[in-house]
């Protein structure tokens, strides 16, 4: 049987790390990438990298968790491999904290995360205007490098990859079997999807190498993340913001802001600006689509839609994404065994 031709839509992490998944797990296939941008323009690029789970509210909670273990456990094994500074992968440790005591005091992600328990009165001493906090481990990307770390799989895996803008899926029908589209906040435009919307987020990306703890308000908009190389400053969440241009006063809020938390941030270098637009969605879009034209039928399985947390979860919904693209395979070649007898 003639391999089954599949071109992934989009060289963000989701792409990226769907096409990476499909190569090494589906051995009849040829995979070729097609993004308009790729690494260091595309949104993942400006993330913080955390692994820590946003809740999706459409999907339930299990399912969230499965995904969220998968990749912890695959960035761990990278962690702890020879490849983790390529990849640009590090553990890092630190404190959520948080003005009241929250609803959920045992999260659903605790027991995936390492060491997982309650700040002590000690260290709750380092901040006064918070009464609660949650101690753990956790694993973070500098996300520019795990791109590029991806990149490098795909092309080894015999992938193609091509710089092109798609106004329309069905242009690839001619070329290809099936399509895997992951292109993010691009999809509004592509799939004509207006429940996929942008939260604008602004990060200061900062040199301040004695800073190696991070530290999260639990209400999500105050961060101070260190990663391999430099501190990422959050943020903001502003729904519906197009804007990618730098806004000094946010800036200038954020940095106070951490600086109030952890005031040795004053002495930060090099500090550098950011924008991105989260790909926001109630549950991301993870399912099968046929799309008709003219009695001809392209097989589509969607991908997007991670909003505040792809980093969290991109290998698990890449392993969900690969299953279905297993199954549009298993129908097309059921359907061209058929129409031979
Ligand atoms: C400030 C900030 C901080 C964040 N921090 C974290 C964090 O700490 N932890 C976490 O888990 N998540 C975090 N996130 C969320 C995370 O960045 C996103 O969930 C993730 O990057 C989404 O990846 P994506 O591949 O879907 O989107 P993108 O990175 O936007 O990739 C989409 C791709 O599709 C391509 N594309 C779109 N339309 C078309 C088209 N028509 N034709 C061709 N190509 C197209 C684009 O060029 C791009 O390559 C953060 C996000 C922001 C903005
Ligand atoms: O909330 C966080 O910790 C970081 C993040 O995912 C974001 O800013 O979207």
């Amino acid at each position: 049987m003639a391999k089954q031709k599949i071109a992934v839509v989009g060289a963000g992490l989701i792409g990226l790390s769907t096409a990476v998944y499909i190569s090494e797990s589906i051995s009849k296939c040829s995979v070729t990438v097609i993004s308009d941008k790729f690494t260091p323009n595309t949104t993942s690029d400006v993330a913080a990298g955390m692994l820590i789970p946003h809740t999706y509210q459409g999907i339930p909670i299990h399912q969230q968790k499965q995904w969220f273990r998968e990749t912890f456990d695959y960035l761990f094994e990278i962690n702890n491999s020879s490849e983790a500074s390529d990849a640009g992968i590090n553990l890092v440790s630190g404190w959520q904290i948080f003005k009241t005591i929250p609803d959920e005091v045992l999260p659903f992600w605790s027991d995936v995360v390492l060491g997982f328990r309650s700040m002590t009165e000690e260290e709750l001493k380092k901040f006064p205007q918070h009464r609660f906090g949650q101690a753990f481990t956790t694993l973070k990307c500098d996300c520019p490098s795990y791109l590029l770390w991806l990149e490098k799989r795909l092309k080894e895996n015999g992938c193609q990859v091509y710089a092109r803008r798609i106004e329309d899926l069905w242009e690839l029908h001619s070329k290809y079997d099936i399509v895997v589209n992951c292109s993010g906040i691009g999809s509004r435009e592509l799939m004509g999807d207006l429940e996929i919307h942008p939260v604008r987020g602004q990060v200061l990306k900062v040199d301040a190498p004695w800073v190696n703890h991070f530290i999260r308000d639990g209400d999500g908009l105050t961060y101070i993340y260190p990663g391999i190389h430099n501190v990422t400053l959050g943020g903001t969440r502003q729904k519906d913001n197009w804007s990618l241009s730098p806004d000094p006063r946010s800036s200038k809020d954020i940095f106070d802001r951490c600086c109030a938390l952890e005031p040795s941030l004053q002495r930060a270098q090099d500090i550098k600006v950011r924008v991105g637009l989260r790909p926001s969605r109630l549950a991301v879009r993870l399912q099968k689509e046929i799309l008709v034209h003219d009695g001809k039928k392209l097989p589509v399985v969607h991908n997007y839609g991670h909003g505040s947390g792809g980093f969290s979860v991109h290998r698990g919904t890449a392993k969900e994404a690969a299953r279905l693209v297993g199954e549009c395979i298993a129908a097309l070649e059921g359907s061209s065994l058929k129409a031979k007898l």
